[in-house]
């Protein structure tokens, strides 16, 4: 299997370095802007496999897609991280233009692959993603209900001091303030997490969870990158394996919950097809309502998107 990741940055590295040492591909190929920098990044991966023991062959190229032909699955990390005091939503007028020319010269080379945008604001860029690349919704998708879901079980495994294993979560809904935790579908070994926590503490999580990527901004002065990349690598284990997992993923939404033409994180069975079928949870009142608040913020990036010239 061949897989590309896009931009050699902090994300896109560490997604590549994971694809490499758990040899879920047995190509991996790193595309940067910047010269020798992503030949540099997968240098340094390759030097590594004799010391964690993998035969993972990993190259990098700048800007050359004729390097990344015939890929299987194709990940988007390119694109400017935010910095302390913006919003994801601020990144949209620099990286919808480098999304939509990565996917243009990614669906040139490599007409088959699935793509995995990571890029944000990225229900806005997978939509950006998947209308450049004229191809069906089920093969172009977003990353980041994964990584919510992992921010939200690891803040839970801490506070009851239990295995991050054990915690089984989804969230859905678009990658920003407006998340949508799903506390109900939420358990500890099978428990409902209701049953181990009280509510005023599981409503701090949920808060928690959804300021995530901006705590991690605070301290860093950049965003996040190893559960990102991780995570994407995840859903990329997901397809190449031909796993069936249940991931929340973003996808365009065709009727599901209601709800046409909009980008949100939803329950997916992740295969070797890419979405091979949309999970439709019975929602109650308020869920859905907190799912269409969602909608409203993800169509309104969706609009800017529409309106700037990189579309006209
Ligand atoms: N979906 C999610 O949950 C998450 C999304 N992100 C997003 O992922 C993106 C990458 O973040 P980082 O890796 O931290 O940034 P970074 O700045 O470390 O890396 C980005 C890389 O993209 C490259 N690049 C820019 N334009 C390019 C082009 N046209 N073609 C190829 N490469 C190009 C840059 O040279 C740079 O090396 C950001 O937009 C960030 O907001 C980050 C974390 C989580
Ligand atoms: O917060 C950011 O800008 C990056 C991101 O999407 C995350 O870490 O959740």
């Amino acid at each position: 299997m061949k897989v590309t990741v896009v931009g050699a940055g902090n994300v896109g590295a560490t997604c590549a370095d994971v694809l490499a040492y758990r040899e879920i591909a047995n190509e991996v190929v790193l595309v940067d802007i910047k010269e020798g920098f992503a030949e540099g990044k997968a240098l340094d991966i390759w030097q590594k496999s004799p010391i964690n023991l993998y035969d993972t062959r990993t190259t990098g190229v700048t800007n050359d897609y004729s390097k990344t032909a015939n890929s299987d699955v194709v990940v988007i990390t390119s694109g400017l991280p935010r910095k302390p005091g913006m919003t994801r939503d601020d990144l949209i007028s620099t990286n919808a233009g480098i999304v939509k020319s990565v996917t243009e010269n990614i669906v040139k080379y490599s007409p088959e692959a699935i793509i995995i945008v990571v890029s944000n604001p990225l229900d806005v860029m997978t939509y950006c993603a998947h209308i450049t690349s004229k191809m069906p919704r089920t093969k172009v998708m977003g990353m980041a209900g994964i990584l919510d879901t992992a921010r939200y079980r690891a803040f839970l495994a801490e506070e009851l001091n239990v295995s991050p294993k054990d915690i089984q979560a989804v969230l859905m809904g678009g990658h920003g303030d407006t998340m949508v935790p799903l506390p109900r579908y939420t358990t500890v070994g099978g428990i409902p997490v209701t049953e181990m926590i009280a509510e005023d503490k599981l409503n701090a999580i949920v808060e928690r969870t959804k300021n995530g990527g901006g705590e991690l901004v605070k301290l860093m002065g950049t965003s996040a990158w190893y559960a990102p990349g991780s995570a994407a690598a995840q859903m990329v284990e997901a397809i190449v394996r031909d796993q069936k997992r249940v991931f929340p993923v973003c996808i365009k939404l065709e009727g599901e919950y209601g709800i046409t033409g909009t980008y949100l994180g939803v329950p997916v069975v992740l295969g070797k097809n890419g979405v091979e079928k949309v999970i439709e949870l019975q929602l109650n009142e308020d869920e859905m309502a907190l799912l269409k608040a969602s909608e409203k913020a993800v169509r309104e990036v969706m609009d800017v998107l529409d309106n700037m010239p990189v579309n006209a």
